[in-house]
């Protein structure tokens, strides 16, 4: 049986991480067996690519094609062998994010987007996103609460992230049956919660 591909999306410090572990929990529990996994990175190659991407200032187009060329990577060597092995793939991130991200965000072109998708994954999409919605302001405080340096992503203002949260919900409202909207304002519990109830629908 193949198995089925499961993305988790949201602005930086909108509690993705914290709520995965829950959801690897929930499905190993139901005997699913699972692959975790994130983009950008996932692969040694997508690593180094994250690194890049994460440290280092550059242009709209340029990071576009690096975060496909660590996602063609990802799919081909990671995610479809998993899916056809009969395993089941959580990734932190996927070609939503650079939708949200690079077009909603930074105003790059999302007919590029959409032709650099078709091109390197086909028709190949997510069966289920959960999307972790909050306020930028939210995920700031969040964010500045948090040990640890920030990112060049996780730097950007408010104005930028509400940008990228519109492309979210856009996108969501676009495929209204493989998205999740999760409310990620709510406290650690009442996520998870929310997150088993509509997983477990959906199952
Ligand atoms: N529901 C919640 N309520 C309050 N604080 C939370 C909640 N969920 C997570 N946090 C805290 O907010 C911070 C950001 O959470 P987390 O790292 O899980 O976010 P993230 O979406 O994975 O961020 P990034 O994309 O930047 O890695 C952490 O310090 C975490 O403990
Ligand atoms: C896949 C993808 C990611 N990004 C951004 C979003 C985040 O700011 C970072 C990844 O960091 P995280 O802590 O692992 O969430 O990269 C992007 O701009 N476009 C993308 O396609």
């Amino acid at each position: 049986m193949h198995g089925r591909f499961i993305t988790i999306e949201g602005i930086d410090g909108a509690g993705k991480s914290t709520q995965t572990a829950n959801l690897l929990k929930f499905l190993k529990d139901k005997g699913i067996d699972v692959v975790h996994t994130r983009e950008p990175g996932g692969t040694p190659p997508g690593e180094k690519i994250r690194e890049m991407l994460l440290s280092d200032e550059m242009g709209a187009t340029a990071e576009t094609l690096l975060f496909f060329a660590a996602r063609a990577e990802h799919v081909e060597k990671v995610i479809q062998p998993a899916l056809d092995a009969g395993r089941w793939v959580v990734s932190d991130r996927f070609t939503d994010a650079t939708y949200a991200y690079q077009a909603g965000g930074k105003g790059f072109s999302g007919e590029k987007i959409e032709a650099l998708e078709h091109w390197t994954l086909g028709n190949f999409e997510p069966d289920l996103t959960i999307l972790f919605d909050i306020a930028p302001e939210k995920a700031a405080e969040r964010l500045r609460a948090r040990a640890g340096n920030e990112d060049r992503f996780e730097r950007m203002g408010v104005d930028f992230f509400t940008r990228v949260r519109n492309a979210y919900l856009l996108r969501a409202r676009n495929s209204p049956s493989r998205f999740l909207i999760v409310d990620a304002e709510q406290s650690p519990d009442e996520v998870a919660r929310r997150i088993a109830q509509g997983v477990a629908q959906w199952l």
